[in-house]
């Protein structure tokens, strides 16, 4: 799924209006049928109305779709990137786009402006793009019946990862500074390091790990447990050796159920890599779930930063779903965008570009690990330092 901004500049009034409408409309309808399009986006006289939405359609950024009762339309992820980059760039948090920067499972990064051509990063969440070939029912269960559940998912991921990157920012700890959000999008600090699973040179790997075990206990005492906390996720800058920690969608409270399992996950991930990586085996076994002493609870105060304990739990929900799944297909489910899923419904007309080659070829590329784009083509980073810019006016 690539964020393609050309269109950005062109669209007119009408056209934001109507896009709109289709995410408002999506909420509650699978298909959302043209009368209800052109209801909410309040617009006198149905031919701008069709002309607005087969110009968004021409585009990508919404998809007729043929459902038994009637024709409609539903919006892509590029429909929702697109709103989401408007919204920014209305906050005047983004002027321009760069390249993509880095691959996740679940989210694109990349590199944009801010208007004083200040770099940082983008980060869009993706959740509901790992589909799997499995029963249709666990399709159905994970989209919540309802094809608007991959949009709210990866809002609720987007909201989750600002809210903590916030309060960890906040009380010291090393994470990029969260800049804004909206949507299904975070903007955050450009870190100028490289993920630790690529950094070639490190002066003292004890000394890392020592520092890396220091900071799960630290996030511990705090009252959270990252969750994912590997060589994918700790940014170590090759100069100062510091690592940057990222990536929150799935950090917990140390009081949640399997918290214990997570904090040792953790520990465990650390010990395995710098014993492979590094041939580096500690003396000592490393902190225990019995070294944990609360002193803060960021995990609580977290809940007043708008991020609500009803919608973590959706979340972990959907997310421990997914981490079954995966497992049990042994880490093998497809990788399939939910425009693409959905692609049997989707009428073949003109009006709607559906480039499968491209899905299939990123993904190969994503093949379960990540690629950090502009490590392995250096050409891409430094394209990056010329971002394009996104709106007409300026
Ligand atoms: N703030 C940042 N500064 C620099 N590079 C970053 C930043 N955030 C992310 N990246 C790059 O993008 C990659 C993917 O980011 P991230 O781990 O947040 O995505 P993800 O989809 O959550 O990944 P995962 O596959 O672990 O779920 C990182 O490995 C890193 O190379």
């Amino acid at each position: 799924m690539k964020l393609d901004t050309r269109a950005i500049r062109y669209l007119t009034g009408e056209d934001w209006r109507v896009l709109t409408a289709v995410e408002m409309g999506s909420k509650n309808h699978e298909v959302v049928p043209t009368t209800l399009i052109s209801q909410i986006s309040g617009l006198r006289g149905a031919s701008g109305v069709n002309r607005s939405i087969s110009n968004l359609a021409k585009v990508g950024l919404i998809a007729k779709v043929k459902n038994a009762k009637y024709d409609g339309y539903r919006l892509t992820y590029g429909g929702l990137d697109y709103l989401a980059l408007n919204a920014f760039i209305k906050r005047k948090s983004v002027y321009s786009i760069g390249n993509q920067v880095g691959v996740g499972k679940e989210s694109d990064i990349y590199v944009v402006a801010d208007e004083s051509g200040k770099q940082i990063i983008l980060k869009i969440h993706r959740l509901g793009r790992i589909s799997f070939r499995t029963v249709k029912a666990n399709r159905d269960y994970l989209r919540n019946r309802n094809s608007a559940s991959w949009m709210y998912m990866s809002r609720l991921a987007a909201m989750k990862e600002f809210a903590f990157m916030k309060i960890l920012k906040d009380n010291g700890f090393p994470v990029p500074t969260p800049l804004d959000q909206a949507r299904h999008c975070v903007l955050m600090e450009l870190i100028d390091s490289y993920p630790l699973r690529q950094v070639t040179s490190i002066a003292d790997p004890p000394k890392l790990y020592a520092d890396l075990m220091a900071l799960i206990l630290r996030f511990a005492s705090q009252g959270l447990i990252h969750g994912d906390f590997n060589e994918f996720n700790i940014l170590v800058n090759e100069e100062t050796q510091q690592p940057v920690v990222i990536d929150f969608p799935q950090m917990v409270s140390i009081d949640h159920t399997n918290a214990k399992e997570y904090f040792d996950r953790d520990v465990q991930c650390i010990k395995t890599f710098f014993e492979r990586k590094f041939k580096f085996i500690s003396d000592d076994e490393g902190p225990t779930w019995d070294d944990v002493k609360r002193t803060g609870k960021l995990d609580i105060e977290v809940e007043a930063s708008g991020f609500s304990k009803k919608q973590a739990k959706e979340l972990d929900k959907y997310l421990q779903q997914v981490t079954q799944l995966d497992e049990r297909e042994g880490g093998e489910a497809g990788d399939i965008s939910p425009d693409e899923d959905d692609e049997d419904e989707i009428e073949q007309s003109s009006d709607v570009e559906e480039d499968d080659d491209e899905e299939e070829a990123e993904g190969e590329k994503y093949g379960g690990e990540h690629s950090n784009l502009s490590k392995d083509n250096p050409e891409m980073k430094n394209e990056a330092k010329t971002p394009r810019a996104l709106s007409s006016g300026v």
